[in-house]
């Protein structure tokens, strides 16, 4: 009784306390209120980080502050430092972090991320992160999402054919004739600029003495390849009445993080990116209509007269528009896709290759012996440079596992999933020893939550790659089983163009695509860095391949 009175008067006490000071008390409230659920979502995920419990367990949580919120504010400030954090305080396969209300679970296991790959589209979507992509980043306003379901994918399946000889051979056929015609005569020197080529003009392109030029090697990469495989998918009409195209597609990708938040355009930078993505819609509108037009047989405006190189996929992509009977913002939004992933990958990643390889003077004598039967080069007039792209792809280990190592490096591609039927996934026996773990353990993913692979982290996790951030060229160089004497390259546990049913259509061409740039490059031209050799810091516009934080200039100067 006595215990009892003397807990309500202090109860009173406090109660005028409060009435007295409001603001502080309020303020001890929400400490208190963030401090205790930082120390229960803490006690939560040690329990559920035990490795040594029952062998099926829930996802571990790392801990938060604010209920609800959750991670949300430390994600979007820097969701690579908060995923190596993640990464590097579990020695689970998975963990999770709450973001506004729903729990994404990020994967850093190998076999699970192979797991995921396996499931079929009913337990697992991507179709809610493409849609997000398109409103925000394409800026479609919810076409994507209000065209519906069978609609929207009878024009996501056309993706397939990038994959198919109908696309590939002819689109292999033409880079690989555009780069054998441009690499030995990359540079006109006009000193008129318009007179240069858009490549050169951009990488501020000097003559030096005894022939060399003096060139800005990120910018001259960018355009020079951007160029050709911009020609390749759209069509030389494209680029020839939109000249302006490929400064605008870098401006609008600089803008991608910022734009996909959704925030209303404040900063300069997001001004340019949106005025940017206006040119290029306006542009790829026009042409929507004029290669349908064509394709109908009706008459075009001169200036699209020859329309007869546009790319087989995006022929089939325009054709199945027409049949759903697309509104402009699906129809523009969904090849500026297409063109913006062709023109954004592979081109960083030649640059980054390119730039490992030129400046260690050992791997470039190695590769260039290699590929020398590949990639012929004589004085000859127009016809100096010859490439047998099947040699290249084939019988060039090095070269290719220079390609796996430099997109291991410098690329960080996001499978993001919503989970639309509970999913099992398992820790395999090997990666469960690799990450140190006494056994495997079995997680239950719930529907509603979102499975994420956020392929650099596994890509920079040193428990599956020995010194990953070093750039070793014979990384994937493996035993031949069938012949010991040999070497055969595999690509271990690099998942850099994603997987399942949403992975990368375009991986065929794009490894294509870098093998003959890099291998086209330094077969023509010698490379002298003005100063001395450094490899620039990388840094993304989000996920995607990396920017380096600054260009670097190099001379060059013809071999042969
Ligand atoms: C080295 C260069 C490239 C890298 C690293 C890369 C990486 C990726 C990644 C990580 C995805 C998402 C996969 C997933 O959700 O699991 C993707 C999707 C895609 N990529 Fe690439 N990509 C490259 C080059 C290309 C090229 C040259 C094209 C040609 C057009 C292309 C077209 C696409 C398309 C159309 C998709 C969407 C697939 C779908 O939703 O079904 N990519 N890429």
């Amino acid at each position: 009784m006595d215990n009892t009175l003397h807990q309500r008067s202090y109860l009173l006490e406090l109660t005028n306390y409060a009435r007295t000071a409001p603001f502080l008390t309020a303020s001890a409230s929400c400490a208190l209120f963030l401090i205790l659920t930082r120390l229960w979502t803490g006690f939560v995920k040690a329990r559920r980080q035990s490795n040594t419990g029952p062998p099926e367990k829930q996802v571990p949580i790392l801990p938060y502050w604010l209920p609800y919120v959750g991670h949300a504010i430390s994600f979007a400030w820097s969701f690579d430092d908060m995923l190596a954090y993640g990464r590097d305080i579990t020695t689970d396969g998975i963990f999770g972090l709450r973001i506004m209300g729903s729990t994404h679970n990020f994967v850093l296991m190998p076999s699970l991320a192979k797991q995921i790959f396996l499931q079929r589209p009913a337990a697992l979507t991507s179709d809610d992160f493409i849609h997000w992509i398109h409103d925000k980043y394409f800026g479609d306003g919810g076409a994507a999402r209000k065209i519906g379901h069978d609609n929207y994918h009878a024009v996501h399946q056309t993706l397939t054919s990038l994959m198919k000889e109908a696309f590939l051979k002819p689109a292999t056929d033409r880079t690989a004739q555009l780069v054998e015609e441009r690499t030995p005569h990359m540079f006109t020197l006009s000193t008129n600029l318009a007179s240069q080529n858009e490549w050169e003009r951009c990488a501020g392109a000097v003559a030096m003495e005894k022939s060399a030029v003096e060139v800005n090697l990120f910018k001259l990469t960018m355009n020079f390849v951007g160029d050709i495989a911009g020609t390749v998918l759209m069509g030389k009409a494209f680029l020839d009445n939109n000249p302006g195209i490929m400064q605008d597609l870098w401006t609008f990708d600089s803008g991608f993080n910022a734009l996909l938040t959704g925030v209303p355009v404040i900063t300069r930078g997001l001004t340019k990116a949106t005025n940017a993505r206006a040119r290029i819609n306006s542009a790829v509108h026009e042409w929507n209509h004029a290669v349908t037009n064509m394709l109908d047989g009706k008459e075009v405006d001169a200036k699209w007269n020859d329309l007869s190189d546009v790319s087989e996929t995006m022929r089939l992509r325009l054709r199945a528009l027409q049949k759903v009977d697309a509104d402009n913002p699906f129809a523009i939004a969904s090849n500026v896709a297409v063109y913006w992933g062709l023109m954004v990958n592979a081109n960083k990643v030649i640059f980054w290759m390119l730039l490992h390889i030129i400046s260690n003077p050992d791997l470039l004598e190695t590769v260039r012996k290699e590929i020398k039967p590949y990639a012929q080069v004589t004085r000859s007039g127009f016809d100096s440079l010859k490439l047998d792209v099947e040699g290249l792809l084939k019988s060039c280990p090095i070269l290719k596992s220079c390609f796996f190592e430099s997109m291991r490096l410098y690329t960080a591609g996001v499978s993001y999933k919503k989970v639309l039927q509970n999913v099992t996934l398992t820790e395999s026996a090997e990666d469960a020893a690799t990450f140190g773990k006494p056994r495997p353990q079995t997680y239950h993913i719930k529907t509603g939550d979102f499975l994420i692979i956020p392929e650099a982290t596994l890509q920079t996790d040193p428990r599956l790659w020995k010194d990953p951030s070093v750039f070793w060229p014979e990384r994937y160089l493996v035993p031949d089983e069938k012949d010991p004497q040999k070497t055969k390259v595999d690509s271990l546990h690099l998942f850099a163009f994603g997987g399942g049913p949403s992975v990368c259509k375009g991986r065929i061409f794009a490894e294509r695509e870098v093998l003959i740039f890099v291998a086209a490059l330094i077969s023509v031209w010698d490379f002298t860095p003005v100063g001395k050799w450094t490899i620039p810091k990388s840094s993304y516009n989000g996920t995607g391949s990396a920017n380096p934080k600054s260009d670097l200039r190099v001379r060059m100067s013809r071999r042969v």
